[in-house]
């Protein structure tokens, strides 16, 4: 018997009190896959993604989890099974890097229990793997972007779910840590977990993804393996941008230029050598 896909949405249609944004969506996101949404803003990335976390909740359709209606789940059976990186969250005030992460292993505890050596493990690892045990003392709020990024994500790493969700996860990252987070994005996906994220970094998603799903408008415009999703003719029609692809040079997978739409400001490309 085939494993039933990590996520299955069967037409869904969700949206914003009476705005619906995804109409009757289809999907399917295999188990031990890495997949990423790409699509131009507003298209409903994270409307999308919200709604298999069970934030929002589909006026028509059904999304099942690991062969299962997500309704069935209990919230802590869910909060162990599926983890959600949002988008622009807010801390609580006052709150420190290591109380964030340790709220990640909430899901694993009953009311009364006390830490495990288990959540320590967890917590010490996720600060570990993403860089910030250096400021696990600091109060949130006061950190740069990119570190407080970082802290979510360790957060998220300490619920250790094998479902990963992650809204723009590279936002607020200088390169190196950019990069830092998509391979250890990798090394999840590596170790059996199924990562889905939205990225609008075209030739970051077609770096690091088995499976590209296209949105445009609130709906699927195509799903597939990065080397036969993206196409020029594709990046036109989704993005309105017209482009050049060619084999990215450190990896072969595909890379996204963009054609001039007017001239070069010096009248031609920079000299190199
Ligand atoms: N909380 C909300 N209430 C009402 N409308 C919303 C809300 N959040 C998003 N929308 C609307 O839903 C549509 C889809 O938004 P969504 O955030 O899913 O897009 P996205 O593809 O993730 O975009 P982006 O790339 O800009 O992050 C947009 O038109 C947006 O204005």
């Amino acid at each position: 018997m085939t494993a039933p896909p990590a996520i299955e949405l069967d037409s869904v249609t969700v949206g914003y009190d009476r705005r619906t944004v995804c109409r009757d969506v289809s999907l399917r996101v295999a188990e031990g896959s890495f997949t990423v949404f790409i699509g131009p803003n507003g298209c409903g990335k994270s409307t999308l993604l919200r709604t298999v976390a069970r934030v929002l909740r589909p006026t028509e359709g059904r999304v099942a989890v690991l062969g299962r209606d997500v309704r069935g789940y209990s919230r802590r059976q869910y909060a162990r099974t599926v983890g959600l990186l949002p988008q622009g969250i807010e801390a609580p005030a006052g709150m420190t890097v290591t109380d964030l992460v340790l709220r990640g292993r909430h899901p694993h505890r009953s009311p009364l229990s006390r830490w495990t050596a288990q959540d320590e493990q967890a917590v010490s690892s996720a600060l570990d793997v993403t860089g910030t045990t250096g400021f696990g003392d600091r109060i949130l709020a006061e950190l740069s972007g990119g570190q407080r990024q970082r802290a979510w994500l360790a957060m998220l790493l300490a619920q250790d779910t094998p479902i990963l969700l992650l809204d723009e996860p590279t936002t607020y990252l200088d390169i190196a840590h950019q990069y830092e987070v998509l391979d250890l994005l990798a090394d999840l996906h590596a170790g059996g977990r199924t990562v889905v994220a939205v990225l609008h970094d075209l030739n970051q998603a077609a770096r690091y993804a088995t499976d590209l799903v296209v949105l445009r408008g609130g709906h699927v415009a195509e799903t597939g393996h990065p080397a036969t999703v993206l196409t020029p003719d594709l990046v036109a029609d989704v993005f309105g941008l017209r482009c050049r692809i060619v084999p990215d040079p450190v990896t072969g997978t595909p890379a996204v230029f963009p054609e001039p739409s007017r001239p070069h400001p010096t009248g031609s490309a920079p000299a190199g050598g």
